[in-house]
C-alpha cells in the first residue's frame, strides 16, 4: 500500500506529522508517536475548522501484576472510542484524508437501508443502554444513512426479543422494499430469541444480522472473534458476511420403551411446525444444571454465580441416564489425533456425568469446551463423560480452559455428528442456548444441523 504523509497541526497549533504505513495510521509530534490500525478507524469527518478521525481501538495492555492471582478466564478486552483532531485548511491535508478515507474498512451501503436494533438492557453488566448511546449509535452514524433510519427496540422481559423479532419479520422484512440490517445487542439469550422469533415468521428472505455482544458469555460472538459492542459494529461497517448455521431441536416421546437399538425409529415428535433453533449449545446434566440453578442467583451475583453452582454440582456429582443415537458421526481419537469415521448410525447408552453439544468452540472467553467445533461445518460437536468421577470432571473442565486440552483425557469422548437423538430415563432439564426446557421421563430430543439457505426458510447472514 502506498505510503502517504502530510504535515498537520493540532487544535492548539502544535505541528504534527501524519502518515500511513501499510495498514497503520501514525501521528508524530513532540509529545510522541501514536499508532492506530487503519481498520480501527470508522469515520473521518470535516467540520468548518477541523478534520476529525474517529476510531475504536483496544487500550494498551497493562503488564500483569506479579502478585495477582492468575484466573483461568482471560481478561476481557474491550475497544474504546477516541478521536483525533487536526486543523483543516491545507490542500495537502484534503488529499491525505481523501486517500485515507478510501482505505477504511467500511462498505458503502444502500442509502435506503434501515437498521433495526433489538437491545436487551439487562444483559451482562446492565450497561447496554449506555453502550448504545456512547458507542453503538455514534459508530452506526458513520454509515451513509440518517439517524431516522436507525430504529431501537428495547426488550422488556424474557421472550420479548422473540416477539419483537417475529413482528419485525412479518411486518417489516416481509414487506420492505429496502435493505434491512438487524442487530442483536445483548448476550446469547438475546441472539437466540432474535433468531427463533424471526424464524417463526416462515418467510423465505435473507437477513443481514449484526451480532453486538454485551452479555455475560457471548459464545457466538466469541466464536466469530467479536470481543465487544464496538467490535461488533466494526464488523457491520466492514460489510463481510457468512451464513449462520443453526441446529433444529425437536422434542418427542418414544413409543418403544424397550432397550432395543431401534428405539429412535419409533419416536413421535410433537407436531411443532416451528421447532426451536439453537446456534451455540445444547446441554443436559451438569452444564444445564449450572444454567438452570444459577438463574436464581442472577439478581444477587455476577458471573461468579456459575462457579458457585458448579462447585456444588461437583461435590454432589449426579449422573444422568440416557440412550443416544448419532447419525453421520465421527469420533476423535486423541492418541492418533485423527477422526475415526463411525458407521452411519452409532448407538450409545450410559450414565453421563457430562453431556454437551456445541456449534462453537468456546462458551465464554477461554472456555474451549468444543475446541474443534466450527461455525461453518455440517456438524455439531459432542463432549461426553460417562461414569465420570468428580475429579475426572474437574480435571476435564480445568483443561478446557487450557486451550481445549481436555479432549486428550482418556475417559472423555469427543465426536462430531450431523444428527443426534437423546432419550432420557428420568424427567430432567436440558439447556438450549441458555434457555431451560423440561423433558419428561422417556422424552426424546433430536438435534439436526440445518443447511444454510434451506428452501422456503429465513436465512441469516452474520457480519464477520
Ligand atoms: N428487560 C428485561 N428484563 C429482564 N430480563 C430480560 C429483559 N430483556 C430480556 N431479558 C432476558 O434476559 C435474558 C438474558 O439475556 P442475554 O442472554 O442477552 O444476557 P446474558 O445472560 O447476560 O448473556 P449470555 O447469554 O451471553 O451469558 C434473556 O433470557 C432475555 O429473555
Amino acid at each position: 500500500m502506498a505510503h502517504i504523509t502530510a504535515i498537520a497541526s493540532s487544535p492548539d497549533k502544535k505541528k504534527i506529522s501524519i502518515s500511513t504505513h501499510d495498514d497503520i495510521f501514525e501521528e508524530d509530534s513532540d509529545e510522541g508517536r501514536l499508532t492506530i490500525p487503519i481498520k480501527d478507524i470508522f469515520a473521518i469527518k470535516k467540520d468548518q475548522s477541523s478534520y476529525i478521525v474517529y476510531y475504536a481501538s483496544y487500550p494498551a495492555t497493562e503488564p500483569e501484576a506479579e502478585t495477582a492471582s492468575k484466573s483461568l478466564r482471560p481478561t476481557a478486552k474491550s475497544r474504546q472510542l477516541a478521536e483525533l483532531r487536526y486543523n483543516a485548511g491545507d490542500e495537502a491535508l484534503n488529499t491525505f484524508f481523501d486517500v485515507l478515507r478510501q482505505r477504511l474498512d467500511i462498505k458503502t451501503i444502500d442509502p435506503n437501508t434501515h437498521i433495526h436494533a433489538i437491545l436487551n438492557p439487562v444483559s451482562g453488566s446492565r450497561t447496554t443502554r449506555k453502550q448504545w448511546q456512547d458507542v453503538i449509535l455514534p459508530m452506526l452514524l458513520a454509515l451513509n444513512i440518517s439517524e431516522s433510519q436507525i430504529h431501537l427496540h428495547l426488550t422488556q422481559g424474557t421472550g420479548d426479543g422473540s416477539k419483537i423479532a417475529a413482528d419485525l419479520a412479518s411486518n417489516v422484512l416481509a414487506k420492505a422494499g429496502y435493505p434491512i440490517i438487524i442487530l442483536s445487542i445483548g448476550g446469547d439469550g438475546t441472539l437466540h430469541e432474535v433468531i427463533n422469533g424471526m424464524s417463526q415468521a416462515q418467510i423465505a428472505v435473507n437477513v443481514q444480522l449484526g451480532i453486538v455482544p454485551s452479555g455475560s458469555g457471548n459464545a457466538y460472538a466469541t466464536a466469530l472473534g467479536i470481543s465487544d459492542p464496538a467490535d461488533g459494529i466494526l464488523r457491520v461497517l466492514g460489510g463481510k458476511t457468512q451464513p449462520l448455521r443453526t441446529i433444529r431441536v425437536s422434542f418427542g416421546q418414544c413409543t418403544d420403551s424397550t432397550s432395543g437399538q431401534s428405539w429412535h425409529e419409533s419416536v413421535k415428535f410433537k407436531d411443532n411446525v416451528q421447532d426451536p433453533r439453537i446456534m451455540v449449545v445444547f446441554s443436559w446434566g451438569f452444564h444445564a444444571q449450572i444454567v438452570s440453578k444459577s438463574e436464581y442467583l442472577r439478581p444477587f451475583m455476577g458471573n461468579s454465580r456459575f462457579s458457585l453452582v458448579a462447585g456444588f454440582l461437583l461435590w454432589w456429582m449426579p449422573r444422568y441416564a440416557g440412550n443416544i443415537v448419532l447419525k453421520d458421526s465421527k469420533l476423535f481419537d486423541s492418541k492418533s489425533q485423527t477422526w475415526k469415521e463411525a458407521t452411519e448410525t452409532t448407538f450409545m447408552n450410559g450414565n453421563y456425568s457430562y453431556f454437551l453439544a456445541a456449534k462453537m468452540p468456546e462458551l465464554e472467553p477461554g472456555f474451549r469446551i468444543a475446541p474443534l467445533a466450527s461455525t461453518t461445518d455440517d456438524y455439531v460437536d459432542l463432549v461426553l463423560l460417562k461414569d465420570g468421577s468428580s475429579d475426572e470432571l474437574k480435571s476435564a473442565l480445568y483443561r478446557a480452559f487450557d486451550n481445549g486440552n481436555h479432549i486428550h483425557e482418556p475417559k472423555l469422548e469427543y465426536l462430531k455428528t450431523k444428527e443426534l437423538y437423546l432419550r432420557v430415563q428420568h424427567s430432567t432439564e436440558v439447556c438450549l442456548d441458555g434457555e431451560i426446557h423440561k423433558i419428561p421421563k422417556g422424552g426424546v430430543v433430536r438435534l439436526e444441523v440445518v443447511k444454510p439457505l434451506t428452501q422456503g426458510e429465513i436465512a441469516f447472514q452474520t457480519f464477520i
